[in-house]
């Protein structure tokens, strides 16, 4: 399933290039910045408005984790293809794929349809890891919005650091309710967070289409552009975020994630903590000492306050 001969209708050939090794993915595109660190992953299945297969997810947690790996990658863009060739809608991601989903989670199948399902896999249910992946990277993910973010597509874009979305043709609606399925982490608490109770509940139990505008007003959108100049302003994004400090965009993101993640949100601040002390001559003193088995000598070391 493809979208349109240059990938999508707002992409910009001429700033991207093919991220090597990744020659084989099916469901989705993955692209990197010519000017900066920036990459581009895109869901690829316009004709069920980007809706993932557990295929999906299994793809997008291989280039999630090759962005979080890679040294020189500040930030992710996360859109979807499009539009669709076979109807001309535009989507971000529309969840779960409904063709494939059984009773134990969303199948593994070999086609399109629910006859081409492989009964001797479990479901999965794993989109869920791709959103602790995103939440925990050490990097920002914004989410680009082209057309529809739905369901499971609506809880990557809560769960994403910013979200920037097409001031024409984005539109955001939760539901899962309608179709018997709950995210109840970040899904809707943190999204009852990001735009308080009565939004979030409302968001979920009227199930009603939002536009961008909408989601500024709310707190789920950081800024709504005209549909044009959509990924040129998020790559643009992108390329701000590079001009600042690595180590403090870091901090700042484990420092905005602790309040709400508990004793993970705590380990992850701390280790970024630990490693920054680990950069001190006082930290290589218990080191040394240990090593050449002798007294530590902190007397150089300062009692800050
Ligand atoms: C988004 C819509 C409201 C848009 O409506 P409309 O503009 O009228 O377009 P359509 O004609 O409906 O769609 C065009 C075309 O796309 C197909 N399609 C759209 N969405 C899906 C989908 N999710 N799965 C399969 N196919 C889809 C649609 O059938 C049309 O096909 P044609 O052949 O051309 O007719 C509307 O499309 C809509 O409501 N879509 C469904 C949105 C939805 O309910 N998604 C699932 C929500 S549940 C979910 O995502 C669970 C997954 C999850 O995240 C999760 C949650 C909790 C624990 C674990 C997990 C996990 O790990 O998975």
């Amino acid at each position: 399933m493809s979208a349109l001969p240059g990938v999508s209708e707002t992409f910009d050939p001429d700033s991207w290039d093919d991220v090597p090794g990744f020659e084989d993915l099916t469901d989705l595109t993955y692209h990197r910045a010519r000017a900066h660190g920036t990459v581009r992953v895109a869901f690829d299945r316009p004709d069920v408005l980007n809706a993932f297969r557990p295929h999906t997810v299994d793809e997008l947690l291989r280039v999630l984790e090759h962005a979080r790996t890679s040294s020189d990658v500040g930030c992710v863009l996360l859109t979807g293809n499009g539009p669709s060739t076979k109807h001309g809608k535009r989507s971000f991601c529309t969840g779960g794929d409904q063709r494939i989903r059984g009773r134990a989670g969303y199948q593994y199948a070999g086609g399109e349809t629910a006859e081409t399902v492989d009964k001797a896999r479990l479901g999965r249910l794993h989109i869920l890891e791709v959103q602790r992946l995103i939440r925990f990277m050490p990097k920002v993910v914004v989410c680009v919005v082209p057309g529809w973010a739905a369901g499971g597509g609506h809880s990557l874009h809560v769960v994403c650091d910013l979200t920037i979305a097409s001031a024409e043709h984005a539109r955001f609606k939760q539901t899962d309710a309608e179709v018997g399925s709950f995210d109840g982490g970040f899904g809707s608490a943190y999204l009852a967070k990001q735009v308080g109770q009565k939004y979030a509940r409302e968001i979920f139990f009227l199930a009603e289409e939002y536009s961008a505008e909408d989601g500024m007003r709310m707190g789920t959108v950081n800024r709504a552009v005209p549909h044009a100049d959509l990924e040129a302003a998020a790559l643009e994004w992108g390329r701000i975020v590079h001009t600042k400090s690595p180590t403090a965009v870091r901090m700042l993101k484990y420092a905005f994630n602790a309040t709400d993640d508990g004793l993970v949100g705590q380990q992850l601040f701390a280790g970024e903590a630990t490693r920054l002390a680990y950069m001190t001559d006082e930290a290589a003193e218990g080191r040394d000492q240990f090593l050449q088995k002798r007294d530590p000598d902190w007397s150089p070391f300062p009692w800050y306050y």
